[in-house]
Order: C-alpha cells, then structure tokens, then sequence
C-alpha cells in the first residue's frame, strides 16, 4: 500500500503513534505552538488526527490532499461539517468508549454541588474547621430526587442508569425523539420518561444538560429555561458550553431560584480569568475533564488511529460521523 501523509495536531499516546508510523508518513504538529511545521505539513496531508482545534473552511481549503479528519472526541462541533461534506472528506469520531467515564464525572459534579464537597474540603484545608458543622453548612440529598436530562444518547443513558439503577432517582428526559427503551436500554424501562421541556424543568431537582453544540443547541439554555427550573434545583452541565448563555446562568445564581451549576464546559475554554463562574461560591467548575482518565483517553486514541487508518486503507471506519445529516 502506499505510505500516505498523516498530520497529528494534538499528541496522541507513543503506541497509536507507531501503529500510524508502522504504514504512513507521520508528522506531529500542534498548530497552537508549532504553527510553522503545521503549516508546511498541512497542504500534503491525506490525514489529520487530533482534537481541540478548530478544523474550519480556511483550514481545509490549504488542505487539497485531505481524506479524512479523526478525532480523539465525540463532539465534532469543532469541525466546518458542511465544508468536510462538500469537500467529500469522512469525518471520524469516538462514540461509546467514554460513555462510563464521562457519566462519573456527571455524577461527581452531582455530589460536590448538592454535598458542598469542595467548599466543605477546603474549610478543612484551611483550619476552619473548629467544632461541629451546623445547618447552613448541611447539603441536600441526591438519592431518591428526580433527575432531568438534556440529551438521552449514549452518554445520557448512562448517567441514566447509575440514576435510576443506582441512586433510585425518577429520570425524566428530553431528546430530539424518544428512545425505544425495550430495544436500547430494557433497564430503564419504567424509570426514565420522555418528557416535555418544561415539565421536566418544573419536575427535576437536578437539570443535566448532556447535548452536542449545534445549531439547534446554542445557546439553548437561556433566561427562561433557567426561569421554568424547580426553585432551589441544580444544573449541571456535561455538553457543551455554549448551549448555556452564560450571563443568565449567572443571573438564575444570583437573583433567582437555582442552588447551585456543576460545570465541566464553557462557552471559552480555557474558561477566562475574568469570568465570574471561575469564582462564584455555588458553582464547582471543571477543567473539561469529563473523558480524562487514562483508560479512556486512550481507548479514545486507539479508536481514532483505527477509524484513520481504516479509512486511509478504503475501509469503512468503525465511527463515522454523518456530516451530511449535520
Ligand atoms: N465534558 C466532556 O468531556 C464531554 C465528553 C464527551 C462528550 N461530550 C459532549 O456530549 C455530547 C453528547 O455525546 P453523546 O455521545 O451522548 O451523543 P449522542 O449523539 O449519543 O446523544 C445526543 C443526544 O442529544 C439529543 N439532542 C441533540 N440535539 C438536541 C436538541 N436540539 N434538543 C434536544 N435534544 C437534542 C439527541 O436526541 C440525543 O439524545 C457530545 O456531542 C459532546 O459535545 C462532552
Ligand atoms: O467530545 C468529547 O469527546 C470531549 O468533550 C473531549 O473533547
């Protein structure tokens, strides 16, 4: 077969590397600090693999060799998908292997805002804690109260299911169309209930938005999805940050009923220093962590060297992601 050129823009772990260097010409170059060799490597490249870049229209039209893009996520809002369509370059993602993992996260951010884990740590950490704690210090309980998500997919269904199966939570959701739970998830038949928005809002204790960013998702949780919350429930969000505007998030902390935000993503990421979510007292922030274990990053980068040089190979790849249906 003919050794093809592959542009790694973000490091993928030494073992994936050399399964793409064992059959491909291989250049590692990250755009963000080594602009100039991604530059170069860029015009020549049949393949990209990485994650956490822009891959936009002027990116792919210095591109003319390209085939297909793997990337180390699920998400692909980072991608131009009209452009790889019209271009006829196949788009590879990684469904599936972070599911579990990205679940725990959500559920950790479920404990530490409704169980105050961080604040009540660091009054440890810093001395404070000098007799018995008292009522205004006391949490909320997350077992038995009922549990509203934003996305019913594979990793939905997943925060589901240690909801239902696992904490005895009433789990209401809201998806594009409802799930055939007898056929995908049997388990949670009877426990989790297609519902309509805002009944969900007006029934959840806890709101967790699980959505891919897309035209139909930006900005999505606004004012009045904040206003039509359950007074005193928590939001967490496991997504994208831009399906929150941001300012009323804030606005539903401070002047209105929501206890407290549980966020992994952000509108900008690295979250600014200037944004007042970094500090607020009710919001427990992450750093985008909701994949990053060392299992499951590298299941990711496995799956994405597979779905590369599957395709390289004219092979159909494990994971495509339809860019036409985008
Ligand atoms: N925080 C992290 O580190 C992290 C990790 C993995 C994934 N994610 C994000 O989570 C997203 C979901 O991943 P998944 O594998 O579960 O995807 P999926 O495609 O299996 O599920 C997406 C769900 O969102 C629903 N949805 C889409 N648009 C909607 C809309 N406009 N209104 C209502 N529901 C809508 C779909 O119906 C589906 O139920 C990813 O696209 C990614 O952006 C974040
Ligand atoms: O979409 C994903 O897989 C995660 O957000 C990591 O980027």
């Amino acid at each position: 077969m003919t050794r093809k050129n592959i542009l790694v823009f973000r490091e993928l772990p030494d073992d994936q590397l050399a399964r793409l260097q064992a059959v491909h010409e291989v250049t590692v170059a990250d755009p963000r600090s080594q602009r100039a060799a991604f530059d170069a490597a860029l015009p020549l490249a049949h393949g990209l693999i990485g994650s956490s870049f822009p891959v936009d229209d002027a990116l792919l039209a210095r591109a003319p060799r390209l085939e297909v893009v793997s990337s180390v996520s699920v998400g692909v809002d980072n991608y131009a998908l009209a452009s790889l369509h019209a271009r006829g370059i196949l788009l590879c993602h990684t469904p599936g292997v972070l599911d579990e993992t990205v679940a725990d996260t959500v559920f950790a951010l479920l404990m530490a805002t409704s169980r105050r884990v961080v604040e009540l740590s660091n009054l440890v950490r810093d001395g404070a804690w000098t007799k018995n704690i008292g009522e205004d210090l006391f949490g909320f309980d997350v077992h038995g109260k009922t549990l509203g998500l934003l996305g019913f997919g594979r990793i939905g269904q997943a925060i589901a299911r240690r909801a239902a199966l696992g904490f005895g939570m009433p789990v209401l959701y809201h998806a594009r169309r409802p799930v055939d739970l007898a056929a995908q998830a049997p388990e949670l038949q009877g426990r989790a209930v297609h519902t309509p928005l805002a009944e969900l809002l007006a029934g959840a204790d806890f709101v967790v938005a699980m959505l891919p960013l897309s035209d139909s998702t930006r900005g999505m949780i606004d004012a009045s999805f904040f206003a039509a919350m359950k007074p005193g429930a928590v939001f967490i969000n496991g997504g994208r940050g831009a399906t929150v505007q941001e300012d009323a998030l804030l606005a539903a902390l401070d002047h209105g009923t929501l206890r407290a935000a549980g966020l992994d993503v952000f509108a900008t990421e690295p979250l600014p220093a200037a944004s007042p979510l970094r500090t607020h007292p009710r919001v427990t922030p992450l750093p985008h962590i909701g994949s990053a274990t060392h299992e499951t990053r590298h299941a990711m980068a496995e799956l994405a060297t597979t779905n590369l040089l599957q395709a390289l190979a004219g092979e159909r790849p494990a994971a495509v992601f339809d860019t036409a249906s985008a």
